[in-house]
């Protein structure tokens, strides 16, 4: 479970103060389907960092099953993101020069997870987002939406409780926006998984049981 008290972020911009997000207060569940919509600018991607524990809030906390990530050293804050939260984003960041099957293999070296049992959990994640067949291509070989489904894979592999996505389906057309979708959706039932989705998209954003929207800083719960 996550929860959020007061958390602000403030970034310097030559002399101006940027307010990126301000005394958001949110509690998100484990097992939770989440979006969080709103305007560019508004705090949407800096929302997603202090959850991913990718950036650090200036005031307020953020915690995750107890533990304050704000107040998490370096190690333990790597550690917690190499076990814990998978991300996925618009570009799929995937590596060019590897297969899909080694990208996928990546996600598990933090951990210190043996080369055949990197091997044999790739192989699995892979055929969890019906990739099975494409293990060996480079994803310069693969279409938008099965880059993103390795992609998928990456960040699954590696059994976290929460998966963070950043515009996941921004890159996709209609049809493949929905595949992604469905995937996200049939993955998140099935492993339990916390997700939590940022998009400007109202159509993924109306598939989620809980909307949130975040402007100048403020975030509000639309389904509350
Ligand atoms: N590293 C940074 N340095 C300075 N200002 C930043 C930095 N990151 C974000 N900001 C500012 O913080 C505010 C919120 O940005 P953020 O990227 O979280 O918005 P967003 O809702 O994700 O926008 P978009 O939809 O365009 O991705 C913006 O005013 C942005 O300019």
């Amino acid at each position: 479970m996550y929860q959020i008290d007061t958390l602000t972020k403030t970034y310097q911009q030559g002399k101006r103060v940027v307010h990126a997000l301000q005394d958001v207060s949110l509690r998100i569940d484990d097992g939770e389907l989440v979006s969080i919509q709103g305007p560019t600018g508004g705090g949407k991607s800096t929302l997603l960092q202090m959850l991913g524990g990718l950036d650090r809030p200036t005031s307020g906390s953020i915690s995750l099953d107890g533990t304050d990530l704000a107040g998490m050293n370096d190690t333990d804050l790597t550690r917690v993101r190499a076990e814990t939260i998978g991300f996925v984003f618009q570009n799929f960041n995937l590596i060019p020069t590897l297969t899909a099957q080694e990208n996928v293999e990546t996600a598990l070296v933090p951990s210190g997870v043996s080369k055949e049992e990197r091997a044999a959990r790739a192989v699995a994640a892979l055929e969890s987002v019906s990739l099975g067949d494409r293990a060996d291509h480079l994803p310069g070989e693969l279409s938008g939406g099965q880059q993103q489904r390795v992609a998928i894979a990456r960040a699954l592999v590696k059994n976290p409780k929460v998966l963070l996505a950043d515009e996941p389906t921004g890159n996709l057309d209609e049809e493949t926006r929905d595949e992604i979708v469905d995937l996200l959706e049939g993955l998140w039932k099935e492993q339990g998984l916390t997700l939590i989705l940022v998009t400007h998209d109202s159509v993924v954003a109306r598939r989620t049981p809980r909307r949130l929207r975040i402007a100048k800083g403020q975030v509000k719960d639309l389904t509350a």
